[in-house]
Formats: structure tokens, sequence, C-alpha cells
């Protein structure tokens, strides 16, 4: 199990969640970790639980929304570890509220997390990447709203459907230089994000009927698709979206 060895790889947003879920089980496959979130307690608790199972790890903060917070980032890990190979841009928020209601400060934040911070540590990485010259994979976490419309989630799914196009044109950019650029297409997982939506009276029940394969995600369901897009066996994978649903976009 040690399918990442000798690489390092950044995570944006991975005190909790599935960022998390990514960043622990790249340490079991021996990456250098780097553990990122707005919160430098989280971040440093998450990296120490990676080396306590004797991978390596740091935490950097990093507000994705912030272009010099994104910098700092960068120049710490290439400080630390000297190259980046990996590259998740996984941080992300999302707001319930029906389109006609919902404010310009809270569409501008969503937007500034999930399109303005991806699209900027992805450019960043893509630098880096072309200057050392080895190719790289650049990772997005998208989602199933980038290909089916959610009632109550226009400012959110806005998003998912720019990274997907992102994500393609990044990769027709990139390719000539070795470098990957997929997405993960999210469906339903178990986390923060919506737990207020699923904790309404039958929200989560109704949710898990719609599933196919029975159960909301967990995140580490995701990472072994993390894994995947993170090593050599998916070279001649770019510009594409790979779906873990439970099997929600069959339907
Ligand atoms: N949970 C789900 O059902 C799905 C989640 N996703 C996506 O997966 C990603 C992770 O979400 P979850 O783990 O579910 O949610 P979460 O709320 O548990 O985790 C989000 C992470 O992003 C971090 N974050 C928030 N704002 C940030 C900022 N400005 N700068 C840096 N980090 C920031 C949070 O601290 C947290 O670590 C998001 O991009 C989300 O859109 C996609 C599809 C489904
Ligand atoms: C925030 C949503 O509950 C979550 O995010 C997504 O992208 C999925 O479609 C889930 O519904």
């Amino acid at each position: 199990m040690s399918r990442l060895a000798g690489k390092t790889a950044i995570v944006t947003g991975s005190t909790r969640g599935i960022g998390r879920g990514i960043a622990v089980r790249y340490g079991r496959e021996g990456a250098n970790v780097v553990v990122s979130g707005t919160n430098a307690e989280l971040c440093e608790e998450v990296a120490e639980s990676i080396r306590r199972e004797g991978g390596s790890a740091i935490g950097i903060v990093c507000d994705v929304s912030d272009l010099e917070q994104i910098n700092r980032l960068y120049d710490k890990t290439l400080e630390r570890f000297g190259e980046i190979n990996i590259v998740v841009n996984n941080a992300g928020i999302a707001v319930f509220k029906p389109f006609v209601e919902v404010e310009p400060e809270t569409v501008r934040k969503i937007w500034n997390v999930n399109l303005f911070g991806t699209f900027f540590s992805g450019q960043r990485a893509a630098k880096e990447m072309i200057r050392q010259g080895k190719g790289g994979k650049i990772i997005n976490m998208s989602s199933i709203s980038e290909e089916v419309g959610t009632a109550n989630l226009t400012q959110y799914a806005t998003t998912k459907g720019g990274i997907k196009i992102m994500t393609k044109c990044m990769a027709l950019e990139l390719a000539e230089y070795g470098i990957n650029v997929n997405a993960i297409g999210a469906g339903v997982i178990d986390t923060d994000i919506s737990m207020e939506e699923f904790s309404k009276p039958g929200m989560r029940e109704e949710t898990v009927r719609r599933i196919p394969w029975g159960r909301m995600g967990e995140p580490e369901d995701l990472a072994g698709t993390a894994v995947f897009l993170a090593h050599e066996d998916s070279d001649y994978v770019t510009g594409t979206t790979v779906y873990v649903d439970g099997g929600l976009l069959a339907m």
C-alpha cells in the first residue's frame, strides 16, 4: 500500500469530511501530505493523526478564497518538501436557499471558495508542475450537481458546473506538460456540508431512498478514486469526471 510513495500532495479543505478522508488515505499510500484548511489547530490535528500512523504530513492554513493564502500554501509546501506532484482542490461550501431568496453576499462567498479557490489553486499547481517538468495530477472536487439540477442549490450547483468545464479546459492546456486534470463527481456523502439540511424531518430517509446503493456515501468511499487519479495508473485519463455516487446518476 505505497502507491504514492515519494509524491507530495496538497489537499485543500482537508480538516474534515471528504478532504480529510483523502488526506488520511494519501498518508497511508506513502505520500507527503499537506493538510490544509482555515483553522490552524485542525490542520495540525489531522496532520498529526497521519504522522501517528507512520505517514508524513504537515498542516498549513489556507483560505482558498484568498490568493495570498493560496500562494503561501504552495510556497510553504515547496519549502518543506521541495516538489508538488498532486493537488486535490477539495475545499467547498454550500448554502441551501431558494434561488429567489439567496443574497448576493452568500452567492459571492460560495463562488469565491468553490470557483475562485479551485481556479487559482489549480493555476499555481500548474505553474509549479510545468516548472518541475515531471507532469502532475490535479483533481478537482465536483459533484453530481455538475450534471443534474438540485432545487435550493443553484448558487452551489453553478460552481460545480463551472468546475466541470474548468477541468476540461485545464486538461486541454496542460496535456502537453503531462499534467492530468480530472474531477471527482461525488454523490450524497455524509458530511457536515449538508448536516443542517439532513437534520430536517424525513430528509435523510428520503435521500437514502433515492440512492440505488441503499446508503449515503462516506468520505472513505471517495478515497480509492482519489488515489487512482493521483497514481500513474490514470496517466491516460484526463479532462473527465469520475462519478462516485452509489448509482444516483444512473437513474
Ligand atoms: N458531502 C457531499 O455530499 C458532497 C460534497 N462535495 C464536495 O466535496 C468537497 C468537500 O465537502 P465535504 O467534505 O462534504 O464538506 P465539509 O463541510 O465536511 O468539508 C469542507 C471542507 O472545506 C473547508 N473549507 C471551507 N471553506 C474553506 C475555505 N475558504 N478555504 C479552505 N478550506 C475551506 C472546510 O473547513 C472543510 O474542511 C466540497 O467541495 C463539496 O462541494 C461534492 C459532492 C457531494
Ligand atoms: C450540499 C449537498 O447536500 C451535497 O453536495 C453535493 O454536491 C451533493 O449533490 C449533495 O447533495
